[in-house]
């Protein structure tokens, strides 16, 4: 990942995923962020929750590298080596994170693969107008103190709250807290209280439950199930053929006695899908976002476009199931250049090739595309947020 990779994106957010605990507490044959949940890592939960919204650095256990790997894999994230304590974790992550010169961060436990969109964006909110904001939830069971299985005394409970990540900061103010700060701290709030920095309270969520004794993967499991948001959407598309001597499809230049006709680079495959992410998103069509009737669009390349709509999906918490393409078209013949096809379309999307299908129909001499006037793509999107 690097700084230019990131522009255009959320530049001015940095993330910090804290992940360099074992995990004692939880059990189990891996620390807790590395066991399944809803049948991917809990760190890769976590990771999904932020994509998009700026660099994202995640702090390791050296001896958690291939199974941080695996979790992160197809995602822009680096992989950094933590501390013994958590705040030691985070400031190598403020460290790493100082290179992007960012000016707030969301520092995050990885045990919280639950958090929501509307909860991120709460901090986010608040640091417009605060050095600090953290989510939390008011107190509401009664408190008592006990001992020996007896209750010992009753706490007064107003005024208390249970914190929660992610907590967001200034992140100059945040950096020179942590660097200054010495002895224990449960949280970032409390370093940067330390250091003399305000924080608002703004509201947690029930749902961003942290992952810490072994029954907590069920609810969290439970949690994921409920919050998944399903998308689906379709992308149809059609170019004519003018004189020339290849196609863009998905990238690729594919030799052929014609080229297709249009306002950009008229790559069918490329704008098919992207409409299927517009679809899923209920955000229009290409035209929308880039009207041809602007000279800016035109000869450009229709991976601006797909990155486009790639970066909107992630910025809205969703991360792409799968995409299946289908090209119809009598010639040029696409099953010689799909797997290079596919592999562009992994570049571009930041996807896992395994989630893109790429495959070619024709219409058996039929219609527009059996008479050679020009190529048609159809494509189907998933979109999947917890
Ligand atoms: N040296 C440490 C300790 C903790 N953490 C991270 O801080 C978060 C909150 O810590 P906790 O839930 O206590 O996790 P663990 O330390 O892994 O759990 P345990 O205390 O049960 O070992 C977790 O995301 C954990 O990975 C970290 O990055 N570096
Ligand atoms: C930061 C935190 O998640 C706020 O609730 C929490 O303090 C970290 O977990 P730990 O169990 O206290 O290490």
């Amino acid at each position: 990942m690097t700084k230019s990779e990131n522009d255009g994106q959320a530049m001015n957010t940095g993330i910090i995923i804290v992940a360099a605990g074992r995990g004692t507490r939880a059990g189990g044959e891996l620390p807790k962020q590395w066991q399944c949940v809803g049948g991917q890592p809990v760190a890769r939960w976590t990771l999904a929750a932020f994509t998009g919204r700026g660099p994202i650095v995640m702090v390791i256990h050296p001896d958690d590298r291939a199974e941080a790997e695996a979790a992160a894999q197809g995602l822009d994230v680096r992989l950094i080596s933590g501390g013994a304590e958590r705040a030691a974790s985070v400031l190598a992550g403020l460290e790493a994170l100082a290179e992007f010169a960012p000016d707030k961060v969301l520092i995050h436990d990885v045990a919280r693969p639950c958090v929501t969109a509307t909860v991120i964006e709460a901090v986010l909110a608040a640091l417009d107008t605060h050095a600090g904001a953290a989510p939390a939830l008011a107190v509401t069971d009664a408190l008592w103190t006990g001992d020996a299985g007896l209750v010992s005394g009753t706490q007064d409970r107003t005024g208390l709250y249970r914190a929660q990540t992610p907590q967001g900061f200034d992140f100059a103010q945040i950096l020179s807290a942590h660097r200054a700060h010495t002895g224990g701290a449960a949280d970032d709030v409390a370093v940067a209280r330390a250091a003399g920095m305000t924080v608002a309270i703004v509201p947690g969520d029930e749902a961003n439950l942290k992952i810490t004794e072994a029954g907590d993967f069920s609810r969290a499991a439970k949690q994921l199930r409920g919050n998944m948001d399903v998308r689906l959407g379709n992308g149809f598309d059609v170019h004519a053929f003018e004189d020339g001597d290849h196609v863009m499809l998905c990238g690729v230049a594919v030799p052929h006695t014609h080229k297709l006709k249009g306002h950009s680079d008229a790559d069918v495959g490329m704008h098919a899908v992207t409409d299927a992410l517009y679809g899923a998103l209920a955000e229009g069509d290409i035209g929308r976002h880039f009207p041809p009737s602007d000279p800016k669009w035109k000869g450009a390349e229709s991976a601006i476009f797909l990155r486009h709509a790639v970066n909107l999906a992630r910025t809205r918490g969703y991360a792409i199931g799968n995409i299946d393409l289908t090209l119809i078209c009598e010639r040029p013949k696409i099953g010689p250049h799909a797997a290079e096809m596919t592999s562009k379309m992994a570049d571009v999307m930041d996807l896992d090739s395994s989630r893109i299908s790429i495959k070619a129909t024709t219409s058996e001499r039929l219609g527009f595309t059996g008479r050679e006037e020009g190529i048609a793509a159809l494509a189907t999107a998933t979109l999947v947020s917890s």
